[in-house]
């Protein structure tokens, strides 16, 4: 390893953003590096590949370089350490090396390039046809629980950089930019993305891969999580009172949020394709779920007395002998990635599950597995606040009467605004909950175990 990788090695598990936490890091090798910017040597794109035991995955790095003179306080986080100057940057004395995503000096460059439409040689600039990119602006870096990079320019736009990198056009711009072409009212507008060639080591190929993703940034925009979480606190604050009853009811937004859902899935199905899985196909999707539940009881031991239960609700999904319709879904909904802005709700972060291949995201699905993702989410918003609460039991049943009434509020308005009612398709429904409970466990065993109990107590209570 090169003294930037072995710095790499250790800087890269350390961030939020790492998916391979709790296994050791065996290798990094910087795949390839590009200087973004002609007269910009200071800015790079590096893809590093990182081995641990038998995976290897790779992460995309927007690496600064400066003289240590030149790194000012404001940078000291950013900070990834010493390391020799790359021979085209001249001179012997070391540079530091920093995450140039928290370097507005640089990052303006990466919307002057996308404003251009720039070709920057193997890594590629691209502007949305019909779109105006205003330049000039100076980015923040947004904080928070984030499998990515998310960078706020001025109050107008985000430039969401992709981390972790899969071959491949990534979901989250080929289906806003379908949404946006069909006019929804309900997506952040896309204006642009950057982009380079990796190659898929299943195929061999060399495919276009996004690298990152420019989009409006919605002023106004309250995270759902936040405002589903405000009303479990007030309702808390008066126990014994009926969710509907306590201030800061949430009931009529999830009604709306389960509309906004139905256009969306309206909308997708009419601008990319879809597909009906008859028994046998619903048997192998049930057949899948079933692998993933082997490998998180291998991987989290408190499941294994649930096994049994989980089984049969998928094998439950495998003997539906009703037709499935199928067809591109977000993926990984929930109220975290939902905004409710002053003219409704928008949906963002159409990536689909990050820990999965883009040729496995891209897989066409029930719409109403996003129906029991945000159903899995409105039992997180109740009870996490419990976790350490001095009164957990008191207010449990609040917590219980809070998912219930917003989950008959959301299923409501997603049949109202022209999804299937979900009420009418237990089975199928029930599943998909499972299967995300059982996502959820291992996310939360690898990134928040003190959250476990969350997805691991509504496994519980099917086995009750
Ligand atoms: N266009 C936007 N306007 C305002 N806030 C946004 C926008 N896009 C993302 N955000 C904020 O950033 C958070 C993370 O964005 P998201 O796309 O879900 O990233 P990640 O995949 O890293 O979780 C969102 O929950 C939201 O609060
Ligand atoms: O980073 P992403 O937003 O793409 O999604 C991952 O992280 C989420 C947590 O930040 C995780 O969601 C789980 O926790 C949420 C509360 O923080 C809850 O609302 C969701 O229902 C629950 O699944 C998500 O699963 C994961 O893919």
């Amino acid at each position: 390893m090169t003294r930037l990788e072995e710095l790499l090695a250790t800087w890269i598990p350390m961030q939020r953003w790492f998916a391979g936490k709790g296994v050791p890091v065996d290798a990094v090798r910087i795949e390839s590096e590009h200087v973004l910017v002609p007269g910009a040597p200071g800015l790079r794109m590096l893809v590093v590949a990182v081995g641990q035991r038998s995976r290897t995955d790779r992460y995309q790095v927007l690496l600064g370089l400066r003289t240590p003179d030149a790194i000012g306080d404001e940078l000291a986080h950013a900070v990834i350490g010493l390391c020799a100057p790359p021979p085209d940057l001249g001179g012997r004395a070391p540079v530091v090396a920093y995450d140039a995503a928290h370097d507005a000096s640089m990052t303006t460059h990466l919307l002057e390039r996308i404003a251009e439409d720039a070709d920057g040689g193997p890594v590629r600039f691209r502007r949305t046809s019909g779109s105006t990119v205003r330049t000039g602006l100076r980015s923040l870096v947004l904080t928070g629980e984030q499998s990515n990079t998310t960078l706020v320019y001025g109050e107008e736009y985000v430039l969401k950089t992709f981390r972790r990198l899969w071959p491949g056009r990534n979901p989250d711009l080929e289906l806003t930019s379908a949404l946006a072409a069909a006019e929804s009212d309900y997506i952040a507008r896309p204006y642009g993305w950057i982009e380079t060639d990796l190659v898929d080591p299943d195929t061999g190929a060399a495919v276009p891969t996004t690298l990152a993703m420019l989009q409006k940034y919605l002023r106004s925009a309250t995270d759902g999580w936040v405002l589903a979480a405000t009303s479990v606190r007030d309702l808390y604050a008066s126990p014994g009172v009926p969710p509907g009853d306590a201030g800061g009811d949430f009931a009529g937004e999830a009604e709306r949020l389960g509309a906004a859902t139905a256009a969306v899935h309206r909308d997708l199905s009419r601008a990319l394709p879809t597909d009906v899985l008859g028994p046998r196909s619903q048997a192998r999707m049930a057949g899948g779920m079933v692998a993933r539940l082997h490998a998180a009881v291998a991987e989290v031991p408190a499941l294994a007395p649930h096994a049994d239960a989980l089984y049969s609700a998928f094998e439950a999904l495998g003997e539906v002998d009703t037709d499935l319709p199928v067809q591109r879904v977000h993926g990984d909904y929930h109220l975290g990635q939902v905004v409710r802005t002053d003219t409704g709700w928008v949906l963002l972060d159409f990536e689909g599950e990050p820990a999965v291949s883009v040729r496995e995201r891209q897989r066409l699905s029930s719409p109403l597995r996003d129906v029991a993702g945000m159903l899995r989410s409105f039992d997180y918003a109740a009870r996490y606040q419990l976790i350490g609460h001095p009164e957990n039991d008191a207010l449990a049943e609040s917590a219980r009467a809070w998912a219930q009434r917003n989950r008959d509020a959301f299923c409501e308005g997603y049949a109202f605004g022209g999804g299937v009612d979900p009420e009418k398709h237990q089975v199928v429904l029930r599943a998909f909950e499972y299967d995300k409970a059982v996502y959820e466990v291992m996310y939360e065993a690898r990134h928040r175990p003190g959250w476990i109990g969350i997805p691991l107590d509504s496994i519980m209570a099917l086995t009750r």
